[in-house]
């Protein structure tokens, strides 16, 4: 790709007008899909490193590697009007697709109408892609009388039940929409949350979102597992995003009862509280017990290597990955890609931070469900964490090509 990064748009409106004949040139290079921009490499290099394609059957940010950063936004729909709905859920879809390319919205940040706002922010103008991805979800609200979706939504995506321990805030809980904006760069995540809610505004307002870093799961096995604010090892025995079979069999939907889901997700966001004070005061042989797994190499209790099987009979019957592991619950997987977040403190002079979690799964009442009923009942790791926030979202399949959009199969 030889577009600047973020830094260009399609040529602006006043350029097409005022260039004439090299106006119309652009246009025609245009229509064969790349563009040499006059003037591209003042914001930045030329280059399409880090973008992760945007088109395909399953939305990119579920199977595809994690990104070191998120931007997290839920939103409530302000509009009755579906009609204007559809038309923002199609602007935000063309949007995401020129923001994962690296370019900025629209007609970009400057050099158009001067009388009008730029149709982009201009934070990211000079970065590259930072495989930013951009993955939407729709909340159990979104299916009510307003958009007459009611006949629509899954049986999947039941609301989740309330769980023993729970301290849920509304204020950080649900949402009609979600954007789950992963990158490597937190400005290129910020940019395209932001924009979206520019582009939305009127239609669609933030209702809660949270910012994340050092991702606590990976989808790619090979490379080193990140740590936990624990300082443990999180994601050795995630799903792989290359694993097809697991990924058939425990995050992409089959549709059921709603046709429009096939080959997209749920996805269950937790905000979960870590009381890494309490934490850190406390014993390694306690910590370690905790998990059952080691916290220099991640290597589960009598075990040498990260990646050795575990031995669920050797750990404690309250320890996390015993009471978490697929075998304890009857199979249930899910494939999790979340982050940790500190959010300052919380007026006692304590960190607010902790987990914001993440799971995709093809049914949360086969997944994320009947881990958490147990982890709830008993985890050890109960009295240093609190769930304090919750959502569930059906992440629809992949955008196939620039006539598609977020939510056609649902709304058409
Ligand atoms: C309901 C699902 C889960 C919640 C909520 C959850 C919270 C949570 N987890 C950690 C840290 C670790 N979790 C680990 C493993 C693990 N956790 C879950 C599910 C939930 N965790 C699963 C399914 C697994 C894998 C179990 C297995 O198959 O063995 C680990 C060990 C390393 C790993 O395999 O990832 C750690 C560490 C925290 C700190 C936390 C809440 C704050
Ligand atoms: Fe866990």
């Amino acid at each position: 790709m030889s577009e600047k990064p973020h830094g260009d748009a399609a040529p602006s409106r006043r350029a097409v007008l005022g260039w004439g004949g090299a106006g119309l040139a652009l246009g025609a290079a245009a229509v064969g899909g790349t563009v040499a921009v006059a003037g591209a490499g003042e914001d930045g290099p030329s280059s399409s490193d880090g973008v992760v394609p945007f088109h395909g059957r399953h939305q990119a940010g579920i199977a595809t590697p994690v990104q070191d950063r998120l931007h997290f936004a839920a939103f409530d729909v302000r509009t009755k009007d579906r009609a204007e709905l559809v038309r923002m859920l199609k602007e935000w879809t063309r949007a995401a697709e020129r923001m994962t390319a690296g370019r900025a919205v629209g007609e970009g940040a400057y050099g158009g109408i001067p009388e009008a706002p730029p149709d982009d922010t201009g934070e990211a103008l000079g970065l590259p892609a930072s495989r930013l991805t951009l993955t939407i979800g729709f909340g159990p609200s979104l299916f009510d009388d307003r958009f007459g979706l009611a006949g629509r939504r899954p049986d999947a995506l039941e609301d989740l039940p309330k769980f023993p321990g729970d301290n849920l805030d509304p204020a950080r809980s649900g949402g009609d929409l979600c954007v789950q904006a992963c990158a490597d760069d937190p400005q290129v995540a910020v940019h395209a949350i932001r924009n979206l809610t520019r582009i939305g505004f009127g239609t669609v307002a933030i209702r809660w979102s949270q910012l994340g870093f050092g991702k606590t799961s990976s989808t790619t096995p090979e490379a080193q597992t990140p740590r936990n604010l624990f300082g443990f090892k999180d994601g050795t025995r995630n799903i792989s995003g290359t694993d097809t079979a697991s990924l058939d069999q425990h995050v992409w939907a089959g549709g059921g009862n709603a046709g429009w889901m096939a080959g997209g997700s749920y996805l269950v966001a937790r905000r979960i509280r870590m009381n890494v004070e309490t934490w850190d005061r406390t014993s390694l042989q306690e910590q370690e017990d905790v998990f059952g797994r080691d916290k220099r190499r991640g290597a589960a209790v009598g075990r040498s290597g990260e990646h050795d099987e575990p031995f669920l009979k050797a750990m404690k019957p309250d320890s996390h990955v015993r009471l978490a592991h697929p075998d304890s619950n009857g199979g249930a997987a899910m494939l999790r890609r979340g982050y940790s977040f500190t959010d300052g403190t919380d007026g006692l002079g304590r960190l607010d931070a902790g987990l914001f979690f993440l799971a995709y799964q093809s049914d949360p009442r086969t997944g994320f469900v009947p881990v958490q009923r147990a982890l709830a009942r008993s985890d050890a790791l109960n009295e240093y964490i609190q769930h304090v926030g919750s959502a569930l979202f059906a992440v629809p399949p992949g955008v196939r090509d620039e006539d598609d959009w977020w939510g056609r199969a649902l709304f058409t």
